[in-house]
């Protein structure tokens, strides 16, 4: 039996590459609308209410718009948004993020795709924290580097589109500097804290791929972790797990750059710790597509638990793009 998909917002960044990772199925039938009718309220409402599925990469307050109008709380639905991150009622679409989560999606009515830079930044502190080797109510910083795809068609007409208002030439910035960027919610709960991270996302001139990065003093936790303890938590938290990599610190530490845009178009994260023994530092940081793992990726894994089909399915081959 196919399963029928409705994917609102297909026309946008996020919506194209979902698309795009799904295109040679025959498991699944996709509700589409045309041009002139995909922002039609009564459209849209039949669609969501016709899908097996409905996939939201809208805006917010679309999304939330979107969810009003499906009239079964059973309809399964996943949010691309940053709308439901945190909402009770909605299952964390982060499969990977401890024992029993894939299960819990594939329950799930309702499945909130993470955010790019939350995921990142969840991976490393959930199984840091759950282990111990960061205590809960630590200081935390997290930076982070994305392309411009991250900010959706407005951000990438800013640097691609010559003829737009909001044209730029910038070739990077920091933003989020009244340190409330939308995802600090999200990394709070799903990361363990009890405290607000410190968050300063940047954007730089390619389309995709994003490094984030967790700086941690070792000898200033408790029992004072080594370098190598933080790669065996990470190994064993993700033991198994075909898209999270976990770098050996022997090649991390024979690494003298990172480079964003390694995992671009595939569904893949990949976890170093980077550090000085002697000084007792590391640099704990995540590397992923933010179209991949940080979006489109992750919401086909998911949609493939949801429907109980083979969760790799559209994943393993890297899209081109
Ligand atoms: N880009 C990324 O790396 C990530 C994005 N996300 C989230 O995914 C969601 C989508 O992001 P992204 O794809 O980047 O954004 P885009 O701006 O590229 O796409 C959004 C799409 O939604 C359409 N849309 C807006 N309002 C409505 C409406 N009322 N009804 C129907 N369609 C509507 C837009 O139409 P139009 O084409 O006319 O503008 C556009 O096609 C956002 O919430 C974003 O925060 C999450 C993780 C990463
Ligand atoms: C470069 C850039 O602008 N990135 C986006 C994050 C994109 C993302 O993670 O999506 P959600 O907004 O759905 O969480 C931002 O900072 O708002």
């Amino acid at each position: 039996m196919t399963a029928k998909i409705f994917i609102d917002g297909e026309a946008g960044t996020t919506g194209l590459q979902i698309r795009a990772r799904m295109e040679a199925r025959d498991d699944l039938d996709f509700i589409q609308l045309s041009d002139e009718h995909r922002k039609d309220v009564n459209a849209r409402r039949d669609a969501l209410n016709t899908a097996d599925v409905s996939i939201l990469c809208l805006p917010d307050a679309a999304a939330k718009d979107a969810l009003a109008l499906i009239e079964s709380n059973d309809a399964k639905v996943i949010d691309a948004s940053s709308a439901h991150r945190i909402a009770s009622g909605w299952a964390y679409g982060f499969p990977e993020f401890d024992a029993g989560q894939r299960e819990a999606i594939a329950k799930a009515a309702r499945v909130t795709n993470p955010g790019c830079y939350a995921i990142s930044s969840v991976a490393m502190l959930h199984p840091l924290v759950k282990a111990g080797v960061v205590p809960s109510d630590w200081p935390i910083t997290i930076n982070a580097i994305s392309g411009y795809t991250g900010g959706g068609k407005s951000l990438i007409s800013e640097f691609e589109d010559e003829s737009a208002d909001n044209y730029s030439t910038a070739t990077f910035w920091a933003y989020g500097l009244g340190l409330e960027h939308k995802h600090v919610p999200e990394i709070e709960q799903w990361g363990g804290l009890a405290h607000k991270p410190l968050f300063v996302p940047s954007v730089g001139r390619y389309r995709q791929g994003m490094l984030v990065q967790l700086p941690l003093q070792l000898w200033a936790l408790p029992g004072t972790p080594t370098e190598g303890d933080l790669v065996q938590v990470f190994k064993t938290h993700y033991a198994g797990e075909p898209y999270v990599e976990v770098a050996d610190l022997a090649d991390t530490a024979a690494m003298a750059r990172l480079n964003p845009e390694d995992l671009n178009g595939t569904n893949k994260m990949r976890i170093h710790v980077f550090g000085h023994e002697e000084r007792q530092q590391a640099v704990v940081m995540v590397l992923i597509d933010n179209l991949g793992k940080g979006a489109s990726g992750q919401a086909v894994q998911n949609l493939n638990i949801m429907l109980g089909a083979d969760e790799g399915k559209g994943l393993d081959t890297p899209l081109v793009y």
